[in-house]
């Protein structure tokens, strides 16, 4: 009887309360501002005695109206991720690269979620303030999320459940983000009002550590390397250290420096600022580009070794100007140069790397290529800033299949041996192979462009005959070239020398 009892008595209420809201939402419309108040103030409160849940809104606005709140935005992700297997209603918004469709959750949808084992429920709302009249602005949509859950749930929610959400989200939407290329424009007179000193376009480059032509053991060894990195947030933290990693990258041209920075950012999805240091003006500028960089990026300086004189710059600081120098100075003192021309300093580079640079938080890979690493300042490169050295050389038969496979999809073919046997005897770099096996036309099958490559390594193998013989030669005539010089300062052989002094000897004799 009781349970009977106790559900009708719930039913009753229930009604009663619908009864209540329903002549309510009526007379409402005609009431003064301070009864309704009243009366709302006061249901809620009532309300409250005997509901059992906690609401939460997040608001897709905060005070200012003019940024999206960051808890809104990481909501909307974490649950865009999470209830379009959920929801029965959504809505679909082209993604940022407009090549897909985005679906999240539509409005007044309602979503279960689960944590620890409390239910949890999301609606996606809005209210919509009434434009004023004679108001120019339309209608304004806020738009909210609220979030309901069991009033004994309220610390692990509060705590635990929403930072999971915000985390997740957070991380959704940097996966889900379009990478940038950000450029620092050369010569370029950047207004005052201008927000940022980079420029940018969206970052696409195709490639990955799969298609790098390199060993596989280095590439794995690399790949760790990074997602090491990118993982031990709180191990640097512990350290002392700040999140950041330096990759010294030096080779010849066309062994894929570039194209590894690209598989590197592709690998841990980071943005790329492509960092043009001849077109930074002086220490001041390139420490407020490197303030404007953001976390989860990777900050290229390519060439290193081109971009300015940065060699040796300290050694010169030491030591004692001449004449000439000091009267250069002073000149310099008096009519500073005109504009144009970067008065980036290697000092001005070292505390770009390891000074500020420890003030900037978050995830950071500073990448250094160079095709000369011998021209390097030791002090640029040393272990602590220039963590990682990596050699890019010429190309192995291990890579050579890397690129068969990416460009002709072969993994093996009776012609491979002859390249095998041609790779042991000569170098060529993996930008020549690539091209080699880059079918022409149409037309072109596999046999053509693995002779073409055949043919590539057979002519690299002759010019580097050719070029020994030279050299060879070279050295005989330079070897000549000095026994003849001696003999022009020294006509007498050294034999004849000694047959003549014993001869003298005999003479003087009485
Ligand atoms: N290891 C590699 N794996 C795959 N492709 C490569 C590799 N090295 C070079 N390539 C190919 O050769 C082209 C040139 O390579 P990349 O620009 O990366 O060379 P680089 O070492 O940066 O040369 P440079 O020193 O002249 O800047 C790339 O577009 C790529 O297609
Ligand atoms: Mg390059």
């Amino acid at each position: 009887m009781v349970p009977s009892t106790m559900t009708e008595m719930w039913t009753t209420l229930g009604s009663t309360i619908a009864s209540i809201m329903f002549v309510w939402a009526i007379v409402r419309q005609y009431c003064p501002y301070e009864v309704r108040y009243y009366f709302e103030k006061y249901t809620q409160r009532i309300m409250g005695v005997f509901y059992p849940y906690v609401k939460i809104s997040i608001h897709e606005f905060t005070g200012d109206h003019l940024k999206r709140s960051e808890a809104y935005v990481a909501v909307e992700a974490y649950l865009s991720a999470n209830s379009s297997k959920t929801a029965k209603r959504l809505k679909a918004e082209m993604g940022k690269d407009s090549t897909n469709l985005v679906l999240s959750m539509d409005e007044y949808e309602r979503v279960t979620d689960e944590f620890r084992g409390a239910k949890v429920w999301w609606v996606a709302s809005k209210v919509v303030s009434p434009t004023r009249p004679m108001s120019y602005y339309p209608e304004q949509e806020k738009r909210y999320y609220r979030l309901t859950f069991h009033k004994r749930y309220r610390e692990m929610i509060t705590g635990a459940y929403l930072e999971h959400v915000v985390k997740e989200g957070k991380e959704i939407r940097m996966r889900n983000r379009q990478r940038k290329l950000y450029t620092n424009s050369p010569g370029y007179k950047w207004p005052s009002y201008k927000q940022t000193m980079w420029s940018h376009i969206v970052f696409e480059h195709p490639a990955t550590f799969e298609t790098m032509a390199l060993e596989p053991d280095r590439k794995q060894e690399i790949i760790e390397d990074l997602v090491t990195f990118s993982k031990s947030k709180e191990f640097y933290a512990r350290i002392g250290k700040a999140w950041k990693r330096g990759y010294l990258l030096y080779g010849p041209p066309g062994t894929g420096k570039s194209t590894m920075i690209a598989a590197m950012a592709n690998l841990l999805n980071y943005d790329v600022y492509d960092l043009e240091l001849t077109a930074v003006k002086d220490n001041t500028e390139l420490r407020k580009l490197l303030i404007e960089t953001t976390s989860k990026s990777i900050i290229v300086i390519e060439d290193i070794d081109c971009s300015l004189d940065l060699t040796g710059q300290r050694k010169k600081k030491a030591e004692k100007p001449s004449e000439d120098e000091k009267e250069k100075m002073d000149k310099e003192r008096k009519e500073p140069k005109e504009e144009g021309g970067s008065k980036v300093t290697l000092s001005g580079l070292l505390n770009f790397i390891d000074g500020l640079w420890s003030a900037c938080g978050g995830e950071r890979l500073i990448v250094f290529t160079t095709n000369y690493v011998e021209k390097l300042d030791p002090a640029l490169i040393r272990r602590g800033r220039m963590d990682k050295h990596i050699e890019l050389s010429y190309c192995t038969f291990e890579g050579f299949k890397v690129l068969a496979k990416n460009y002709l999809n072969l993994e093996t073919h009776p012609m491979f041996d002859a390249v095998h046997t041609l790779m042991k005897e000569t170098d060529i770099t993996p930008a020549d192979v690539a091209e080699n096996l880059m079918p022409k036309s149409p037309l072109d099958n596999v046999e053509k462009c693995l002779s073409s490559l055949i043919q590539a390594l057979e002519e690299a193998k002759e010019e580097a005959v050719k070029r020994t013989a030279d050299k060879e030669a070279d050295r005989k005539i330079a070897e000549q070239e000095e026994t003849t010089s001696k003999q022009i300062e020294d006509p007498v052989p050294a034999n004849e020398n000694a047959a003549q002094s014993q001869e003298n000897n005999v003479t003087e004799k009485p």
